[in-house]
Parts: structure tokens; sequence; C-alpha cells
């Protein structure tokens, strides 16, 4: 097979561990037999230096012309003083809205290898944890309309059945290929769009009879996430919820820098990146955990490629990795080989 793939490094930690991310496609391209060829553009605060604008059109236009996008991360401090517009996260929502990617999925998987890496009591996590989230990625309060006075400010969240619908369908085919549990997280309590989509799930739901739904309200699922994640196996919310319950999610596992994310359209193109930012305090250092950016080319390969084979020839070898006790600092615990981002990287290409 022959693909061709964008590649957006962006800014701190992101040219490191999208570095390690393309040994290990490489590599499995190699052992599989496909070419895979990337080009590079600039987002985010890179593209701010260097052309004066956070997504330029060649990046966007570069994205669109290739089989899919592999992104590291954006931001940081040089440039939060800018004008909300000029932003390099503006970049991130350019890319998600430009392509379409309305459905992100968040796998928040705890290797049984990291659980003494995770936060919680043995007898809280008992098995493990094996959630996904469904994130709504193109619409809610980051999308909408938004204004800025010297002393007031607004942001708006809103959404249309349709929006709803397209995710909320994607989160039942999931379940249903799953545990044929959903729970649906909103804040239908106090916001119009919740209530909105709670009416959808509930409609929705008459065509997918044997999945079990049940609805939270977030701030309950906050909470119910640590007191008892195992409860969940397909969460579906709306954006900000969803950005902020995964971050939550990922601690479970041992780490933020553990969790890949598939941000999907209709069709199989996609874009792949860590749920993470990009860390700048531990940019450049070699001390960042590439493992959620090399799942996320297992992501790729298998929702975009529909590469089965190669996408667990990569979880496997991750696995293996950490079956030798190899770590990097965020999931170090005593008695582990504590080794960097360049070093992981090419331990799991090895292992493949
Ligand atoms: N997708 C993206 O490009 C995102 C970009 N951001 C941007 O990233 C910048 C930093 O944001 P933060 O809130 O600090 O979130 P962050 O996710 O970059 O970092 C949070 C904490 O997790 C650690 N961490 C993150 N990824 C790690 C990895 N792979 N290995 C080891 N440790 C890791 C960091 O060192 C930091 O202590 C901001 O400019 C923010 O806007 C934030 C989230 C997503
Ligand atoms: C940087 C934001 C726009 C988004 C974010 O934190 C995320 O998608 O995880
Ligand atoms: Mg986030």
């Amino acid at each position: 097979m022959k693909k061709h793939i964008a590649v957006v490094s962006g800014d701190g930690i992101g040219p490191d561990i999208v570095r390690e991310a393309l040994k290990v496609l490489f590599a499995v391209g190699a052992k599989f037999g496909h070419t895979f060829t990337t080009s590079s553009y600039l987002a985010g605060g890179a593209a701010l230096d260097a052309v004066g604008i956070p997504l330029p059109e060649e990046t966007l236009d570069g994205c669109r012309n290739s089989d899919s996008v592999l992104l590291g991360a954006v931001g940081g401090p040089k440039w939060d003083t800018l004008a909300s517009n000029l932003r390099p996260e503006k970049a991130l929502l350019g890319l998600r809205g430009g392509l379409g990617l309305f459905c992100n999925l968040r796998p928040a998987i705890l290797y049984k290898q990291l659980s003494d890496a995770c936060p919680l009591k043995a007898e809280i996590i008992g098995e493990g944890l094996d959630l996904m989230v469904v994130r709504e990625l193109t619409g809610g309060i980051y999308f909408g309309e938004r204004g800025r006075t010297d002393d007031a400010a607004f942001d708006t969240m809103a959404y249309t059945v349709g929006e709803i619908e397209r995710i909320v369908r994607k989160a039942f085919e999931i379940a249903q290929k799953r545990s044929k549990r959903l729970c649906s997280v909103d804040k239908a309590n106090i916001l119009n769009t919740s209530q909105l989509w709670r009416e959808v799930v509930k409609r929705v739901q008459g065509d997918y009879p044997d999945v079990e739904v049940s609805h939270l309200y977030v701030d309950n699922a906050a909470m119910q996430l640590v007191r008892n994640p195992r409860q969940f196996d397909v969460i579906v919310t709306e954006n900000m919820f969803g950005d902020i319950l995964s971050d939550e999610a990922s601690q479970i596992t041992g780490s933020i820098g553990m969790l890949p994310s598939a941000s999907l359209r209709e069709d199989s193109y996609g874009m792949y990146e860590p749920i993470h930012g990009s860390a700048p305090d531990i940019a450049g250092k070699d001390l960042a955990n590439p493992i959620a950016t090399i799942l996320s080319v297992a992501m790729m390969l298998r929702y975009s490629f529909g590469l089965q084979a190669e996408a667990d020839c990569i979880e496997s070898a991750v696995s293996k990795v950490l079956d030798n006790g190899y770590r990097t600092a965020d999931i170090h615990t005593p008695g582990m080989k504590k080794i960097g981002t360049n070093d992981m990287g090419s331990l799991i290409a090895q292992s493949l």
C-alpha cells in the first residue's frame, strides 16, 4: 500500500514526539511492505514565527491533499499574549473545522504494566481501564461566536440537531462493537445545548435497541471517573466537556503521554494526534513520552488505512517495551528503567 501523510509537528514537544512516531511509522511500513511518504507543514507558533499566521493556506491544502494527517501539538508561552484569532491554538481549530473532523475518538487504556503509575487505589481500578471517549470536535463553545472588550468577554456554545446526531450515531455504533453501554455526558440541568443533546440521544437510541444508555451531568461524570471509572465503557459528549474529561481519564492510565486520538469525518480520512498539548516545560529535553503519538499512528493505520495487523503490531511493540521495564519520566515508578523520548521511540520501532 502507498499512502501520503501530512506531518504537522507544531510547537514545544511536538517535533520531539512526531520524530519518534515517524520512526515507528516507517519501520512498520518496511516490515509489512508499505510505502509511507510524508510532507511537513507549519502550524501554530512555528507558522506564526515563519509567516505571521497560525494556519497558512498551504498547510490546510497540504492536509486536504494527503491521505491523513499526523499532528504533534501547538502553543506555548511565547504566543500567549497574542489576540485570540492569532493564537497557535487557532490552527488546531482551523484544521479540525476546515477538514470537517467532527468525531474525536480518545481511547483511555491502562496498560497492566503501568498499574503502579495509576494514581487510583488497586481496589478501584481492579482489572484495569479500557474506555472510549467520543468527543464532538467541530462545534460547541470552541467554535461559537465570541467577543471581547476591555472589561467584558463572551463565548457561545451552540449546537444544531444535525451536529449532535452525527456524533451520537458514531458513539452508538462504537458502543455496539464494544460492551453495548453508552454514557452521554451533558449539563442538561442548565444548558439549552445540553437539553437538545439529551433529546437527540433519546430519539436516536431507538435505532440502537441493543445499547444500554445512561445520562450524567458533566460535574458528576468528572467525579465518577475517579470514584469508579470502570462503570464507563463509551462516553459521548460535546467538545469542551470531552476535552476536559479525556485529560482526566488519561491520568488514570498513568500519564497524559499515553493517550492517542483520531479525529475523523464520515469517510476514512483522519487527523491523528496525542491528546496532550505542547508541554513547553519539557520541550527539547528528551523527556516527553512519545507513546501517545506512536499509538496515534496505530490508530491512523487502523481507521484511515484499514491496516489492522500493522496497528496491532505497533500496540504490541509498545506493550513489549513496557513489559521490559522501560519508562519515560512521566510513567516511571521505582524499579523501572528510566529512558528518554528518543530511546523510547527507537525501542518501540525495534520491537515491531
Ligand atoms: N492539541 C494541542 O495542540 C493542544 C495544545 N495545548 C497547548 O499546549 C500548551 C501547554 O498546555 P498545558 O495546559 O500545559 O497542557 P499539556 O498537555 O501540554 O501539559 C500538561 C502537563 O502534562 C505534561 N505532559 C504533556 N504531554 C506529555 C508527554 N507526552 N510526556 C510527558 N509529559 C507530558 C506536561 O509536561 C505538563 O506538565 C498550551 O499552549 C496549550 O494551549 C493544550 C492542549 C492540546
Ligand atoms: C488546545 C485546544 C483548542 C484543544 C485541546 O485542548 C484538545 O483538543 O485537547
Ligand atoms: Mg485538551
